[in-house]
């Protein structure tokens, strides 16, 4: 089942144009990822699809429902992560989670949320106080409250270190156990290819590239992902 239909989509800002006919589709279920290079449009795509921001052309289908009209419908039924400035400082892990889980009309337990996600030890924890590793699972907790059924990621490991990259890792392969579709923008290949079941890499406003990771290693001609996209964004530098 194709969960978003992305097609043609245009999306300026002034007389700039980073998106300009790009299509795409997520099938149920899958990971997938979006890369390219910085101001490529990858965190635009996303805003539009999540309904955070409204395109300028082309057709949008996501989860049946288009972004521009069924905005609301749609937010009730993803999940986003938050960028680091969306949460005060002072606020404790237990009320963001009952905040956000506020926010929904039929929201998920966020006690059992917090504690699937293992936050219920840092529940009095004040967002301030917590590493980037314990900040990044709080985003994905929250994300999760609303019960959605697609998640989007953006750039979720950037800033981690090594061993705090790969427990998100794990988290993320623990949404698509539970069936929820996960969206994610990421510079990094090592993650694209340990998580991602098919990838999109963007450039010069449109795809220039998408399959697995395996196919567009090949594609690339390369012995590996990092060396293909290297070959595939070759020129397309925003
Ligand atoms: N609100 C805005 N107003 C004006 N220009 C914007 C706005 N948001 C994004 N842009 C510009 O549009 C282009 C695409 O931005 P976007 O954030 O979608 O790219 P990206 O691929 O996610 O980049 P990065 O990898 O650096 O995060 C960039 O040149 C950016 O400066």
């Amino acid at each position: 089942m194709t969960v978003i239909e992305i097609e043609g989509l245009r999306k300026s800002y002034g007389s700039k144009t980073p998106v300009e006919d790009v299509s795409l589709s997520v099938e149920k279920g899958e990971i997938f990822g979006i890369a390219g290079p910085n101001g490529a449009g990858k965190t635009t795509v996303v805003e539009c699809a999540s309904g955070l921001r409204d395109r300028d052309g082309g057709t949008l289908r996501v989860l049946g429902l288009d972004p521009r009209t069924d905005r609301r419908k749609l937010l009730q039924r993803i999940g986003a992560q938050l960028q680091e400035a969306a949460l005060p400082d002072s606020i404790k892990v237990g009320e963001a989670l009952a905040m956000y889980a506020s926010l929904y009309d039929k929201p998920a337990d966020w006690r059992a949320v917090m504690e699937e996600w293992g936050l219920s030890d840092k529940r009095r924890a004040r967002f301030a106080s917590l590493s980037g590793g314990w900040k990044q699972r709080l985003f994905i907790a929250l994300a999760l409250v609303g019960d959605p059924e697609l998640v989007f990621l953006d750039e979720l490991t950037t800033g981690l270190d090594p061993s705090a990259r790969r427990t998100t890792w794990g988290l993320i392969r623990k949404l698509r156990e539970r069936g929820v579709t996960v969206v994610m923008v990421t510079h990094f290949m090592d993650e694209a290819e340990a998580l991602c079941d098919r990838m999109a890499i963007i450039g010069q406003g449109r795809v220039l590239a998408l399959g697995t990771p395996r196919e567009l290693t090949e594609q690339g001609r390369s012995d590996s992902l990092d060396e293909a996209y290297f070959a595939l964004t070759e020129g397309a530098v925003a």
